[in-house]
């Protein structure tokens, strides 16, 4: 899908300039996601499960900050035949014109509605299932209740809502050694120190992880019934929330 190679922070530059989605980043992420986030190939696998078993015939399917589409396709390969539409939403010009072409290469009976728009603004309405594969973590603290609550009224009951993102932990010592452990899967991955530390300063004002309690908090204080973790590698989670 994508074989660039991500060498975007390989070179020392002076100023590190805030982390984008822009076009460099777009062209590589592919690679830079599987190198970067531990069970990647994983969750986008088992999202495809889940909406085999939870998506609803003439139901919607929303994949908010669907970047190059991978978890999209993935879903889109278990319902074929249930008449439902997939809304993929980026705010990256960038991502939304790679992802295209991405949707493009496979033939499939389901519409997929891939909207270039701030997931804060778009319509949720009859989902059977919602997917945040790593984004909730980019958005602004303060707007994170209000996209929830807004996925939740948008839900069908029974629905289920993903949530992927890195985690941060309140016990200092389990926080420095899942940090240690996700950085040593970067270095056997290929990245180097230099990499490794400047993309750290590139993420630091624009990704801001959330604890295990706040994410479970938030979901079940906007109504949802039923929520879980359901794979972790290091700081990274997989969680499921159904309504
Ligand atoms: N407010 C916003 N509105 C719309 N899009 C946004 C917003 N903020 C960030 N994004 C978009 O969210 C995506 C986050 S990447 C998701 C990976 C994908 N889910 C995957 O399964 O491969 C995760 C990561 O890079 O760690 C980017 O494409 C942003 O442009
Ligand atoms: O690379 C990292 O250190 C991360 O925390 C994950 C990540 C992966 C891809 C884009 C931004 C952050």
């Amino acid at each position: 899908m994508n074989p660039q190679q991500d060498t975007i922070y390989a070179n020392a530059t002076g100023q590190i300039t805030d982390f984008q989605f822009d076009q460099r980043v777009a062209g590589v992420f592919n690679d830079m996601i599987r190198r970067s986030v531990p069970g990647y190939a994983q969750i986008i696998n088992t999202i495809g499960d889940f909406a085999n078993r939870f998506v609803t015939p003439r139901s919607n399917i929303y994949d908010l900050g669907s970047s190059l589409g991978s978890a999209t396709l993935s879903i889109r390969r278990q319902i074929e035949g249930r008449e439902c539409q997939i809304y993929a939403v980026d705010n990256s010009q960038s991502m939304i014109e790679r992802c295209n072409e991405n949707l493009a290469a496979y033939v499939s009976d389901i519409k997929v509605n891939l909207l270039c728009a701030d997931i804060r603004e778009i319509d949720i309405q009859n989902a059977s299932m919602v997917v945040l594969n790593f984004t909730l973590q980019f958005l602004p603290i303060h707007d994170r209740d209000a996209l929830i609550k807004r996925i939740y009224d948008g839900m069908l009951p029974g629905g289920i809502l993903v949530i992927s993102e890195k985690l941060f932990f309140e016990d200092n010592q389990i926080q420095q050694l899942l940090d240690e452990q996700h950085l040593d899967f970067k270095r056997a991955n290929g990245y180097s120190e230099l990499e490794i530390s400047q993309k750290r300063s590139a993420l630091e004002n624009v990704m801001r992880p959330d604890s295990l309690n706040v994410h479970q908090k938030r979901l079940t204080e906007n109504g949802f019934s039923h929520f879980s973790v359901w794979f972790q590698c290091f700081n990274f989670a997989s969680m499921v929330a159904i309504k």
